[in-house]
């Protein structure tokens, strides 16, 4: 391929990847944060551009760790990043401080973050719980997908969100801050056979439904939904449309590591479909 041109997509010749940038923490296991991004936006043949806000000292067993970037650093990056690669959709993960968030809710708010997608994962190195969640009602306006699961909606809204009626509720509630599109979570929400998510889009609630999977290995399950969604935003579905193949996206990573074992707690999940190109 060397000397042949260069095209974007949708044109003959090479093509070039599309950018995406995600904004979080590392993963010494590999398996969510960061690494659950990057293997997602490869699996998806995208470019991945990497804000580190934290290092988290983690294993399939849990996180022992946190170590915070200092927000000048986190601001260093993003800066670098934007002044140069041409980002087309940005996802959101762990920020370690409050003072992280509101440095990217600053960006945001220039219009430079596109096609944003905020998982506000409420894990903190320092400060209060309710500083984070403050500077997430920062940030939350700014995008275009929020994806709290259902603890996540809780700490954001301070009520419990517990059924699908209540993820409805959580979600309107979100979407009425600011957010254009807000899919509550409801991988851990145990009822029958399904995975049960709930979409608020254009003034309504949807509950989309998948196959839930008996797996210990779920580890990264949620960075990769979102992600996955800011991937098709680049590539330019409609939110909606995004939010239902990322949901088809990560049921089938999911089901193809259920019989892994890497490590004794949960494991990672197989962005790549590794598990089908070997055994089937
Ligand atoms: N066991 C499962 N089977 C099928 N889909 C799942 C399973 N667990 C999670 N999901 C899906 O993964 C995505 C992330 O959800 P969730 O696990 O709630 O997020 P988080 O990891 O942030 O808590 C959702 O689309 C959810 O429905
Ligand atoms: C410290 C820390 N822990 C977990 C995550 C990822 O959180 P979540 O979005 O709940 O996804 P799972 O890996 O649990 O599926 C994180 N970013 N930081």
């Amino acid at each position: 391929m060397c000397g042949a041109p260069v095209t974007r997509r949708g044109q003959l010749g090479t093509v070039e990847p599309t950018v995406v940038l995600t904004i979080g923490a590392t993963d010494s296991s590999g398996g969510s944060a960061l690494q659950a991004d990057m293997r997602t936006l490869a699996a998806l043949r995208m470019h991945a551009a990497c804000v580190v806000t934290a290092v988290l000292s983690r294993n399939t067993r849990g996180t022992s760790d946190v170590y915070a970037q200092p927000t000048t650093v986190v601001a260093a990056q993003l800066g670098s990043v934007l002044e140069d690669l041409p980002v087309a959709a940005v996802k959101t993960g762990m920020f370690p401080t409050a003072e992280a968030v509101v440095a990217v809710a600053a960006r945001a708010r220039t219009g430079a973050l596109p096609n944003l997608v905020v998982d506000p994962v409420l894990t903190t190195r320092s400060g209060s719980r309710r500083g984070l969640i403050a500077a997430f009602e920062r940030l939350l306006p700014h995008a275009v997908v929020v994806t709290p699961d259902r603890e996540e909606a809780s700490a954001l809204l301070g009520w419990e969100v517990v059924t699908p009626a209540d993820m409805a509720g959580a979600a309107a509630q979100l979407a009425a801050g600011g957010a254009q599109y807000v899919v509550v979570t409801g991988g851990d929400f145990v009822a029958g056979g399904e995975a049960i998510d709930v979409l608020w889009a254009d003034g309504a609630a949807r509950m989309l439904h998948s196959p839930r999977i008996t797996s210990r290995n779920i580890d990264g399950s949620g960075p990769t939904f979102a992600t996955a969604i800011a991937a098709r935003l680049a590539a330019g579905d409609p939110p909606p449309d995004a939010v239902a193949w990322a949901k088809g996206f990560v049921g089938r990573a999911i089901g193809d590591a259920a019989e892994w074992r890497i490590g004794s707690g949960a494991g990672p999940i197989d962005q790549f479909g590794w598990s089908a190109l070997t055994l089937r």
